[in-house]
């Protein structure tokens, strides 16, 4: 039976929302929908801000950073009044399914709007910051973690030449997966995660002590911390004036910030993307409604909203334990 789908992209933008919008262009067409997409997240749905979306705009797309919906935060959307007019305007659309690719918040928005609107309502997850419940991955993390990587690549070679030391900020919000995964496979010497952070104290008193072993080790050599935002106290200047009390000075803090969320996606944001998009549209009109379509194992799976964001989503353990002996610890009874 014919559908009336509808898109949208909100929160952070993440490298791959544009291969999962064309994937659902493409499944909606086959499977004779009709697709429209929302500009600027929810604001667009507030605003009754809509394009049609055809395999007119599938051209080259795959590789597109960003997102061609555009995104935003919308604050209306977060009280009763914007969830009761964005219910009316789905009616007055007549739309029948509501896919929306975002984050955590994007999806608490989504769960209340379930409660004002009958429609069936889909979310796929995407975010450079992969901190959602219920999938492997989120889209656009792999990007993020490659483009964190390069970077540090980079700081590395002026951090060689001055045998310094350097403190390099990820983003990630309130985990720890960005900046974990970029400090492994760039090497660095010491990462400061919000999961294992006790204080400013205790964690500074760590890396000095990593400092100075490595320095009696190795003489005077470069070394990177990579610090996850939003955990240090005043970021990478309270951690600088830490270290300075500590008498550690030769320091330079690097922000990498919105460079992150750019770029052209990875393979594996890519065949994220596709297949959560193509798997979204092959649950149109079932009654499956008010869940994220995920990934664990590599197989698609069905997530209640609730539970991509109930239970913080732990690191790796592999990797943590990785981390431990490569990294933070690496200097312990040497
Ligand atoms: N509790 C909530 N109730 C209703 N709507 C919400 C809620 N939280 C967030 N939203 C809506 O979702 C939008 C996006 O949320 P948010 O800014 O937290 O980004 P996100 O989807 O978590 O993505 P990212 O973390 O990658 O930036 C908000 O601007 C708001 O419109
Ligand atoms: O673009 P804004 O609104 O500054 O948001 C930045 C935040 O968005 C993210 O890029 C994605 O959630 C976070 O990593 C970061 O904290």
């Amino acid at each position: 039976m014919s559908k009336r789908v509808a898109i949208l992209t909100s929160g952070g933008d993440a490298p791959g929302m544009n291969a999962c919008i064309r994937a659902v262009i493409i499944a909606c067409q086959k499977a004779n929908y009709t697709l429209i997409g929302y500009k600027h997240g929810y604001n667009g749905l507030l605003q009754q801000e809509y394009i049609s979306l055809s395999l007119d705009s599938t051209h080259n797309l795959i590789q597109q950073g960003g997102t061609i919906l555009h995104s935003a935060r919308c604050e209306e959307f977060k009280t009763r009044e914007g969830v009761f007019k964005a219910a009316k305007n789905l009616d007055k659309a007549e739309i029948d399914t509501l896919i929306v690719i975002g984050g955590d918040g994007s999806f608490r928005g989504a769960e209340t709007l379930g409660e004002e609107w009958d429609g069936q309502i889909l979310g796929i997850p995407g975010t450079i910051d992969n901190d959602i419940g219920g999938t492997d991955a989120t889209i656009g993390y792999f990007t993020a973690i490659d483009t964190a990587m390069s970077s540090i690549d980079k700081v590395r070679d002026t951090a060689d030449a001055f045998e310094r030391i350097f403190l390099v900020e990820v983003m990630g919000r309130n985990a720890g997966f960005l900046a974990l995964n970029a400090a492994l496979s760039a090497a660095a010497d010491y990462v400061v995660v919000p999961e294992f952070f006790e204080s400013p104290d205790v964690e500074v008193t760590k890396i000095v002590s990593q400092i100075k072993a490595q320095r009696a080790l190795k003489g005077p050599v470069s070394f990177i911390v990579v610090v996850a935002e939003n955990v240090w106290p005043n970021g990478l200047n309270g951690l600088t004036e830490a270290l300075q009390h500590h008498h550690i000075n030769d320091v330079r803090p690097v922000t990498l910030g919105h460079v992150q969320r750019g770029g052209s996606p990875v393979a594996q944001d890519r065949l994220l993307a596709t297949t959560l998009g193509e798997f979204a549209v092959s649950l149109v009109g079932s009654d499956i409604t008010n869940i994220m379509v995920g990934e664990v194992n590599q197989r698609p799976v069905t997530v209640p909203l609730p539970k991509t964001w109930e239970n913080a989503k732990p690191l790796n353990v592999a990797r943590v334990d990785a981390m431990l002996t490569l990294m933070n610890e690496r200097y312990n009874n040497v």
